[in-house]
């Protein structure tokens, strides 16, 4: 019996590429929570300002339905930059498993630049950094370090999710 897994970090941080390619790893469904927001976040952040608690509340809601219809095995990228967001997603699945793509703000503003065309502005980085607290070690989750590629970090990933679930 698997558990579902969320890929998060600030934007920029590799969640949607890493998250996909760790669903095919595991053979498990993949969703990208960017294609959760409502056209209205979508408008606010483009518009430069980042989201707020308010902004996040439904959207989270309806991650954590897509992640209690894959109880048993599924992989979503979200930001859960928060600790109170995380527990959110932990009220709709307790077995979730959080995997953290950490890295500076010089590698990801770096990434971020090179990605052009989305909706995202580089200059909203500073407050995802901002917003973000690290997982806590009582939280039995997992970081990786992002500054690597992408086939090494979900060999990292493969093997130190089972140890998590094991906990
Ligand atoms: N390990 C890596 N090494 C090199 N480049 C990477 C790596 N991971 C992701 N990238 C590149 O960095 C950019 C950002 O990655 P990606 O879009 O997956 O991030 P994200 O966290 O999903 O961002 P957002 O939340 O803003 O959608 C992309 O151009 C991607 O190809
Ligand atoms: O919580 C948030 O502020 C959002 O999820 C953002 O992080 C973006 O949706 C995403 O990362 C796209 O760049």
């Amino acid at each position: 019996m698997g558990s579902p897994v969320v890929v998060m970090g600030v934007s920029g941080s590799g969640k949607s590429t890493v998250g996909a390619a760790l669903a095919q790893r595991l053979r498990v469904p993949f969703a990208d929570a960017d294609d959760f927001h409502s056209p209205e976040n979508i408008a606010k952040m483009s518009s430069g300002q980042p989201l707020d608690d308010a902004d996040r509340r439904p959207w989270l809601a309806d991650i954590g339905r897509w992640l209690a219809e894959h109880s048993d095995g599924g992989v979503m990228s979200c930001s859960a930059l928060k600790r109170s967001y995380r527990d959110l997603l932990r009220e709709h699945v307790p077995s979730v498993v959080f995997a953290h793509l950490e890295g500076s703000v010089e590698v990801i503003a770096r990434r971020q630049a090179s990605r052009p065309g989305h909706f995202m502005p580089s200059a909203l980085l500073r407050s995802q950094f901002d917003t973000l607290e690290p997982l806590d070690p009582a939280e039995r989750d997992v970081t990786v370090d992002v500054d690597r590629d992408v086939d090494t970090i979900i060999d990292d990933l493969v093997v130190a999710l089972p140890a998590v679930e094991e906990n």
